[in-house]
């Protein structure tokens, strides 16, 4: 079963071009993708403040509204979360080998 944010990925995908006055995702959509780059700054500068001052919780739920506006924003701009992911596997793979030729410098 896929994960909460692969599904999320998909129901927001779903979401285009449906009724504004039912669906939050449809609604922001329907503003463009530079309103939603913009909602996604919003929330991004919500998450910063929180974590400067320590409040946990509410760094919690900042922090999910920042990965549900990211979802939005890459989906405005036609990237899918699935090659989001694959760009963070390529890199994990990366990382082992500059892991590993570090490793032979010593
Ligand atoms: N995970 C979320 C989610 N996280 C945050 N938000 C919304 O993001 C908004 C962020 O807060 P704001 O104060 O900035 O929003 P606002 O006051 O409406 O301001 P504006 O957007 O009008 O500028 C809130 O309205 C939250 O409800 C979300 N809205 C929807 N989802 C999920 O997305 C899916 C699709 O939602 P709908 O498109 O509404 O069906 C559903 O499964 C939801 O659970």
């Amino acid at each position: 079963m896929p994960n909460v944010l692969t599904r999320l990925a998909h129901t927001i995908e779903k979401r285009k071009g449906e009724d504004e006055k039912k669906s939050y995702a449809a609604k922001l959509f329907a503003r463009g993708p530079e309103k939603c780059a913009e909602k996604f700054g919003e929330e991004a500068v919500e998450a910063i403040i929180e974590a400067a001052k320590g409040r946990r919780k509410k760094l919690t739920e900042e922090a999910a509204d920042v990965l549900f506006h990211l979802l939005i924003m890459l989906s405005s701009r036609g990237v899918k979360f699935e090659d989001v992911l694959a760009e963070l596997e390529r890199r994990e793979g990366k990382s082992g080998i500059v892991e590993k030729a570090e490793r032979k410098k010593k």
